[in-house]
């Protein structure tokens, strides 16, 4: 995909796998397409696609019986069209029918259990931001909290494993698309997730942090906690807030440029009692002014000498942590940069994932000039222009 600034955007894809039987769940029907409280697993996992930041196809592979049901109900719920395929006897086999009509110009392959119904949208967006920004997999996982063991035939333990390697690891599970076609074309074996098909092709694959929200509904203990989960849900109130910062700096030719946390040799810097980031300050100020914890000036003043040539990365962790201090979470920050130079456009890949990595949130930075009119115009300076989005949990 092009984007506007002409650099390569890779598209998206997630493919939602929801042909299983439920075995364990021990239902009459497929286990995605059981109720709870109304709605089936299914139709809840494809909300947390659609929250998801960036526009994804959708393929979702279902039991060969209920292909045409699910074609209907997905259609009759709106939303952007989703591709239905039949899916095989097992996950492995249903991730490749799904894999099979991935369309031309996919980049980034995600594959998700239709069973995590309440997986987060951002832990897919992190996925995505981790798959762009490392070019390898990413999957979300959460440490082991339990001692565990290695027991023998006879029940007897054998040995207390150290769990500080381990991790549970869930899904979405994130790949650039060359890496699971390869691996899932040369796949010997079955496995029970993707990743090890990838690690089994030498690919490497990270973990990201994963939710608890994201757990696999397997057995009737799950859907019991998938009905509390709803019903907290319904006693929590979520407020969300969005917020505008806007910063402007003159050039300095003497001056080196540190524009979105990036160091940019070679090129004016911009004047100011810190490095003048105006991307960073402007993100700052939308954040601050989001959640109401005042702005850049009373928060980090410049009477502050610890701050006098500072990089945007401090302002932008102090900033993100007076936020999760006041219970904040991130949802999204984007910002448009407007000036002559430098060009923004070859570097904007690497700001997105600093600044999206230091905020854990997405950020997305875009470039623009002003046909000549204005300061900036004339090439005197630079401004930002940030909006944000946070949200605040309020429990009953
Ligand atoms: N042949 C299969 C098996 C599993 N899945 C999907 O893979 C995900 C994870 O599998 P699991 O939770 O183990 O589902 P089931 O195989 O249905 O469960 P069970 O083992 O209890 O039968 C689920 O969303 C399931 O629908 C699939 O698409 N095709
Ligand atoms: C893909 C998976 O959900 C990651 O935890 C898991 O491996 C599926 O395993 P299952 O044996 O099919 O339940």
């Amino acid at each position: 995909m092009e984007s506007h600034h002409g650099e390569t955007v890779p598209a998206v894809a997630v493919i939602v796998v929801a042909a299983g039987s439920g075995t364990r769940l021990g239902r009459a029907r497929p286990k995605a397409f059981v109720e709870i409280a109304g709605r089936s697993i299914l139709e809840r996992s494809m909300d947390a696609v659609s929250g998801m930041s960036e526009t994804a196809t959708v393929v979702v592979v279902v039991p060969d019986a209920l292909v045409a049901d699910a074609r209907a109900a997905l259609a009759a719920a709106g939303g952007a069209p989703v591709i239905v395929v039949p899916g095989g006897d097992t996950r492995q086999k249903s991730v490749a029918a799904g894999i099979a009509v991935l369309p031309e110009g996919t980049g980034i392959v995600l594959v998700h259990d239709a069973a995590r119904a309440f997986t987060p949208s951002a832990v897919f967006d992190r996925v995505v931001s981790t798959v762009r920004s490392s070019g390898n997999g990413a999957i979300p996982g959460l440490p082991v909290t339990d001692t565990i063991k290695s027991v023998g035939d006879d029940g007897v333990v054998q040995a207390t494993v150290d769990r500080s390697t381990l991790v549970a690891v869930q899904t979405p599970q994130g790949f650039p698309r060359a890496h699971i076609v390869e691996a899932y074309a040369r796949a010997a074996g079955d496995f029970t997730d993707d990743a090890a098909l990838v690690r089994e092709a030498g690919h490497p694959v990270a973990v990201v942090p994963g939710d608890a929200r994201a757990f696999k509904i397997t057995t009737a203990d799950d859907l019991e906690r998938a009905d509390d989960l709803l019903r907290r849900q319904g006693m929590n109130q979520t407020s969300i807030r969005t917020g505008l910062g806007v910063d402007a700096h003159a050039f300095d030719v003497d001056a080196e440029l540190w524009l979105a946390g990036l160091h940019w040799p070679g090129e004016a810097g911009l004047a100011g009692h810190s490095d003048g980031d105006v991307v960073a300050h402007a993100i700052c100020d939308a954040l601050l002014g989001a959640a109401g914890l005042g702005d850049l000036g009373s928060r980090f003043g410049t009477s502050a000498p610890e701050l006098a040539g500072a990089h945007g990365d401090v302002f932008l962790r102090r900033t993100r942590d007076i936020l999760a201090a006041a219970g904040f979470t991130v949802g999204n920050v984007s910002v448009q940069l407007v000036g002559n130079r430098p060009r923004f456009a070859p570097r904007k890949a690497e700001a997105d994932a600093l600044l999206s990595a230091l905020l854990g949130a997405p950020v997305s930075v875009s470039a623009t000039t002003t046909d000549g009119l204005g300061f900036a115009g004339r090439g005197e300076g630079l401004t930002a222009i940030a909006t944000a989005l946070v949200t605040l949990t309020i429990t009953a």
